[in-house]
């Protein structure tokens, strides 16, 4: 089968190895394609098993930015999976690398103002930033303009950015905070990554990008996104580990993000499975907005059940 037909369907053992042979490097997104929150995936570990034995490449990026690499290494060991963190790429740390590389801030003297999780300041502060915000427990306070500390002490001068990400524990007060740092003219405005909803096990919950756009809208500014579909997350991946982009497959679960970082990244091929966020409807649909991926799935697992 030819592309020109659309989107080629992984439910033969002849395609499953097509593919395979196809790629020397998979780029694996997380969330909808190994797992959903804690529920590993049909068959993730024995299909990684069947790749490394095929002496390929593997790297994970996510745009789920509230654990740090390292945490999320011991994740993956939580699951029986040996991944180091030099395999594995956040939006959180893609965006620690916008802080340091394009703002340029100074560590130890530039602050970032955190509305997010743990893994943005990890991140961080491997990099010499002091974070503000995050998981400061003043902010677990229900708001009040008269006692928040926040208000009454004034905002840090030395904060120069706003890293923006998704937080389960948003609440008026982070978001109030957050908003007089963006109302600042010389704190930039920087996001981890766009997705609109992330699944977890069986439901769609809202993502990065539905509370990010509370505060931008807000703000009335538009954030620096860093996350996928950025192509700076995958040059970064590219040059760190030396990759030839013709033969890496890129595995995703989001046409948005996934699929439009593989495909406007050209990375030689990008895989669609449906255990995340798109349906088999999306993945064929020739009007969307978005890049139709090369190969589509039910599960990732499929690529080792099909070959067993
Ligand atoms: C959806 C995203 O994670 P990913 O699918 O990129 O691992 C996120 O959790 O915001
Ligand atoms: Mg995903």
């Amino acid at each position: 089968m030819t592309q020109s037909n659309g989107p080629i369907k992984v439910d033969s053992k002849a395609v499953s190895q097509q593919l395979l042979d196809q790629y020397d490097t998979f780029l694996f997104d997380c969330d909808g394609v190994l797992w959903l929150g804690t529920h590993l995936l049909p068959h993730i570990k024995e299909t990684l098993n069947l790749l490394l034995t095929q002496g390929k490449k593997l790297y994970f990026v996510t745009n789920n930015s509230t654990k740090s690499r390292a945490a999320y290494a011991k994740k993956f060991a939580s699951f029986g999976i040996d991944v180091t963190e030099d395999q594995i790429f956040t939006s959180g740390y893609a965006s620690a690398l916008y802080v340091r590389d394009t703002l340029k801030l100074v560590p130890g003297t530039d602050k970032i103002w955190v509305f997010g999780e743990e893994g943005i300041v990890d991140e961080l502060k491997l990099m010499g930033y002091e974070s503000l915000g995050c998981n400061d427990p003043r902010l677990n306070e229900p708001f009040d303009i008269a006692t928040s500390p926040f208000i009454a002490q004034g905002l840090d001068p030395a904060v120069k950015a706003v890293i923006a990400g998704l937080d389960t524990k948003v609440n008026y007060h982070r978001l109030a905070i957050t908003l007089q740092y963006l109302q600042q003219p010389d704190v930039k405005f920087v996001a981890t990554n766009i997705d609109s909803t992330y699944p977890n096990k069986g439901h769609i919950l809202p993502g990065a990008g539905s509370m990010i756009n509370c505060v931008a809208f807000a703000a009335g500014r538009e954030p620096a996104a860093c996350g996928k579909p950025n192509p700076n997350m995958l040059n970064a991946i590219v040059t760190a580990k030396q990759l030839n982009r013709s033969t890496c497959c890129m595995v995703g679960d989001r046409l948005n993000t996934d699929i439009r970082f593989g495909v406007e990244g050209k990375l030689g091929g990008t895989l669609l499975v449906l255990t995340g966020i798109e349906t088999e409807e999306n993945a064929l649909d020739v009007s969307s907005d978005h890049p139709l991926p090369k190969y589509y799935a039910d599960k990732l697992g499929d690529l080792y059940e099909l070959l067993n």
